[in-house]
């Protein structure tokens, strides 16, 4: 379980969370949404041990946030996270090549429908929706715990929109507990046990 207390965060004189509170189990998914600049996007960096909230507490699964291996983070943006020096099978392999452990970044990209074809090719070769697909594969490579999505069907058409929640069900069958932040209605009443509006 995350489990966040009374998590307050400002950026100057702006108090962007307020004392909140947020849950997310394993093996669930837990929605947020709210309008734009409502702190989304910072919630979720708490959580994930990317920034420190001005006040309250996170803990996974009752240890500190940034526990090597719970969490991982498919940020709203790829292009400004992936490396464009990297193919996409260097991008999808790294978490495991520095956990030693062994990949086969053929079947993982299958696995998040991610055509096999693509994998030589580097960030600027390839669309939104296929740079989406490798940062989740190379998310679910870390074997990550909890998974924390920003908004991964923003870019996407409506099929490829169906394809990602259907991969996240099957994340959240699989026992990962999934946190998903989303401005659409019709995936968050879809998807999710739980939902957290920000205002
Ligand atoms: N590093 C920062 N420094 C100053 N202000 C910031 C910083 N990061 C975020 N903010 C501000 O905090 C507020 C919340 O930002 P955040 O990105 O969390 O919102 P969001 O709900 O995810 O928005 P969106 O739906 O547009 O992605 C915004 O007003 C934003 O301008």
């Amino acid at each position: 379980m995350i489990t966040a207390e009374k998590v307050t965060v400002r950026f100057g004189d702006h108090t962007v969370l307020d004392a909140m509170d947020f849950r997310a189990p394993q093996g669930q998914i837990s929605g947020i949404h709210g309008r734009s600049g409502t702190g989304k996007t910072t919630l979720l960096r708490v959580l994930a041990g990317l920034q420190r909230p001005d006040a309250g507490t996170v803990l996974i699964d009752g240890g500190p946030a940034a526990q090597v291996g719970s969490i991982a983070m498919l940020d709203q943006h790829p292009r400004l996270v992936c490396n464009p020096r990297w193919s996409l099978t260097r991008i999808i392999r790294e978490p495991a090549d520095i956990a030693r452990r062994p990949v086969d970044p053929v079947s993982v990209a299958e696995g998040v429908g991610l055509d096999p074809e693509l994998l030589t090719r580097f960030p600027a070769q390839v669309s939104d929706g296929q740079l989406q697909r490798a940062c989740l594969a190379r998310a679910l490579v870390q074997r990550p715990r909890y998974l924390l999505c920003d908004e991964p069907t923003a870019m996407l058409d409506p099929i490829a929109t169906a394809d990602v929640a259907e991969l996240l069900r099957s994340i959240e069958v699989s026992g990962t507990g999934v946190v998903l932040v989303s401005h659409d209605p019709d995936i968050i009443s879809e998807l999710c046990s739980t939902t957290t509006e920000l205002r």
